[in-house]
């Protein structure tokens, strides 16, 4: 199993007259663990329900090992969304849902969930109702990363977790990622936590696609400068710069684009400091209002010209908008 990949072709959603997602292009590489960040509203969420079947696009195309997803019964058994509200059969023991979800995953790991129930103190017995918000999210956590889907979706699911607990599912996911490669998705607001874990970052802004890049080249484009406050100005003068701090005589500017040797040397002479920027800083920068237009990372997307739109893409979805994916069908009790 190497992981299936997610191919987005202008991709456009909309609910009614609010656009969430505006001609989205994108290639998530097979195997590979994705970061999809952006701020409240971005459409990270719609992307991820669309690349899962839950709902379909306004226009455009999303593609799993170049299939359209929906109602595809090759294509459905092979990928698992965790949404943040948490998918359970309300009515039963978390034992029900984890049978069920369990048939209806042909990879699915009886041992992993096992350990990972005992991980997070969670006993199968338990009634959904009965749960934390973090057991909830916890109990997610497990279907998911036992399920071992060939396109694993990860949507906010630590949310409500302790800190501990959101470790030890990091833990986990590398873990079980190394030994079984396949790709993963994974949406959060956490950055600075996610960031060692992931090889590729996705960033959508506004609905649209604001870069897609390998996580290593996107630390590259951040530039730290510190130093004396004038020589720091002089430095950054006809640069990007994205943000600038000041403390006294001190000053500290975020720059996008890596300095050649001649400019680092400048700033060695000048007495500046150059360093590294926190991927949570480069995308605070990079999605702040009136931030500059990211130029400097290719967006991922090996294609010559955009497929056409659906000529079905405005049908009403058929679905609740809470129902699990096909094959794993049973009530939600909250919207996504
Ligand atoms: N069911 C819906 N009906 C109407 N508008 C919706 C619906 N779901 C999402 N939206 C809107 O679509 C846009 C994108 O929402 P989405 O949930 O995909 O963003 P998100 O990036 O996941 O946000 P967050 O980080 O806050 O969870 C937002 O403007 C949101 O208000």
């Amino acid at each position: 199993m190497t992981g299936s990949t997610l191919t987005v072709r202008g991709l456009t959603v909309r609910y009614g007259s609010t656009t969430a997602l505006q001609d989205v292009d994108l290639d998530v590489r097979a195997g590979t663990l994705t970061g999809l960040l952006g701020r409240n509203g971005s459409g990270k969420t719609t992307l991820l329900s669309v690349a899962a079947a839950f709902r379909r696009p306004t226009a455009g195309q999303v593609l799993v090992d170049g299939e359209d997803p929906w109602e595809n019964e090759r294509i459905a058994p092979h990928v698992h969304l965790v949404r943040e509200s948490g998918d359970v059969l309300v009515a039963e023991r978390l034992s029900a849902t984890l049978r069920m979800v369990a048939d209806a995953r042909p990879d699915f790991s009886h041992e992993l969930a096992g350990t990972l129930l005992d991980t997070f103190e969670l006993d199968v017995r338990t009634r959904p109702d009965k749960l934390s918000r973090g057991k909830r999210s916890a109990f997610g956590i497990v279907l998911g990363l036992a399920s071992r889907a060939r396109l694993t979706l990860l949507d906010e699911v630590h949310l409500g977790l302790d800190a501990p607990s959101r470790y030890a599912f990091y833990d986990a996911l590398v873990a079980d990622y190394v030994e079984h490669p396949r790709t993963i998705v994974l949406s959060s607001h956490l950055i600075a936590e996610i960031d060692r874990l992931l090889e590729d970052v996705v960033v959508l802004d506004r609905g649209r696609l604001l870069l897609a890049e390998d996580a290593e080249t996107l630390r590259g484009h951040g530039l730290s400068v510190t130093g004396p406050a004038d020589a720091v100005e002089r430095f950054v003068a006809g640069r990007t710069v994205l943000g600038r701090q000041r403390l006294g005589g001190t000053a500290q500017a975020t720059l996008l684009g890596p300095p050649d040797e001649a400019e680092a040397e400048q700033a060695r002479d000048a007495g500046l400091e150059l360093g590294p920027v926190p991927l949570q800083d480069l995308f605070v920068h990079l999605t702040a209002d009136g931030a500059p237009a990211f130029t400097g990372a290719a967006r991922r997307t090996a294609h010559d010209a955009p497929p056409p739109a659906r000529p079905d893409g405005d049908r009403p979805d058929p679905r609740p908008t809470d129902a699990l994916p096909a094959g794993t069908r049973a009530t939600s009790d909250q919207e996504a």
